[in-house]
């Protein structure tokens, strides 16, 4: 399958430019997600991929194809690009019953009635909607007609599946269901894939790699690990999962180790990461609420007051406040009584600003 290269597109409705150098490569077979607020651009850069949106400046390729290139005034139409597209609102017809739903898109290539019967019948069995192709869409659930939207995507052989949103209609359990067979079947057809969400949930738990947009531009790219651990960004941060953050004065330790001295943390906090030149400037850190450690031994850190906690199932979630800061700290046990003093581990802090 093709790789895709997004090459500095920039984008303006009037006024408003809501792609500002957007650049990002998407590997072979990979599973790439971009992920951002409501408004942040995913939907533009997708349509722009699948030839439904032009945008004023950049290219965009396709293994040795370009199908859009501004300098060149290359803008290949959609139907030229082989790309297997579903949208949020799937869009299925309402009177083509699934199998006339799927062999739509390959009547009009114009292939023949078997070639299509078989196709039909070997694309509705890798969405496992096989027993289901007689029904008209008002005879399904939700998930089914995201299903045949997929298989209609599928039908052509595409080489590359654009995804916006396919699960926003869904509730949670078929949501969750749905990510994790979509994914199998991504991988089973080695299929090269671009999704938007703005669930960081969804992204990761699904993604090969992660694009992080706000106001139109890339914030943070890379493995769902890397950007959940190492975010880099203080909104990377924000956006991804919840977060702390501290501010202090960098201190170089024994090994030369940063250290960030806060006025809650005096001893300072050993940060991960290194950077150059930061002796003595301020600076911020972000500290998951899972990394931080409730305590009973004093000399580990100081004593919060507990502000609140809920019980969320899995873990505790309280709001605590050291001095004039207050923290999020995720714990598996209710914390209070001999758990008195809370500590951050050594180099779970990363540098975001
Ligand atoms: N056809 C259009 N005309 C004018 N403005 C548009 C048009 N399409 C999108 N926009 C604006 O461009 C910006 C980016 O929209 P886009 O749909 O790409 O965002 P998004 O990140 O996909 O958001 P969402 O998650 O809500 O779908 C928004 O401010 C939106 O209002």
């Amino acid at each position: 399958m093709p790789e895709i290269h997004v090459e500095h597109l920039v984008k303006s409705f009037g006024t408003n430019r809501v792609l500002d150098d957007v650049s990002f490569t998407v590997r072979d077979k990979e599973f790439l997600t971009l992920l951002g607020p409501s408004g942040c651009g995913k939907t533009t850069t997708l349509m722009s991929i699948a030839g439904f949106q032009s945008p004023e400046r950049g290219a965009i390729r396709c293994g040795d194809d370009t199908f859009f290139d501004a300098d060149a005034r290359i803008d290949s139409p959609a139907e030229h690009r082989n790309l297997g597209v579903v949208f949020q609102s799937y869009a299925i017809w309402p009177h083509l019953t699934v199998a006339g739903n799927v062999a739509f898109p390959l009547k009009v290539r114009r292939q023949g009635k078997q070639a299509i019967r078989s196709r039909v019948a070997e694309v509705l069995e890798f969405v496992e909607m096989g027993a289901y192709a007689d029904r008209y869409p008002y005879q399904l659930s939700g998930g089914q007609q995201q299903r045949v939207a997929l298989a209609r995507a599928l039908a052509y052989s595409p080489g590359v599946l654009l995804l916006d949103e396919p699960f926003s209609n869904l509730d949670a359990k078929l949501r969750e269901r749905s990510r994790t067979w979509l994914k199998q079947l991504q991988h089973s057809l080695g299929l090269t894939t671009v999704f938007v969400t703005h669930d960081q949930n969804e992204a990761m738990a699904m993604s090969d790699r992660i694009v992080v947009m706000d106001q139109g531009r890339i914030l943070r790219s890379g493995t769902p690990e890397k950007v959940y651990g190492e975010p880099a960004d203080r909104r990377v941060a924000e956006f991804v999962g919840q977060c702390n953050f501290l501010t202090g004065i960098v201190r170089t330790g024994p090994g030369g180790k940063h250290l960030l001295l806060t006025p809650e943390f005096p001893d300072g906090i050993v940060v991960r990461g290194r950077r150059d030149g930061a002796d003595g400037s301020p600076a911020t850190v972000a500290v998951r609420p899972e990394d931080i450690v409730f305590t009973d031994t004093a000399g580990d850190g100081p004593e919060p007051t507990i502000l609140d906690t809920s019980y969320l199932g899995d873990h505790y979630q309280s709001r605590v406040s050291v001095g004039g800061l207050e923290l999020i700290v995720h714990s598996r046990t209710r914390p209070g009584g001999d758990t008195s003093h809370v500590r951050i581990p050594p180099a779970v802090a990363t540098f975001v600003d």
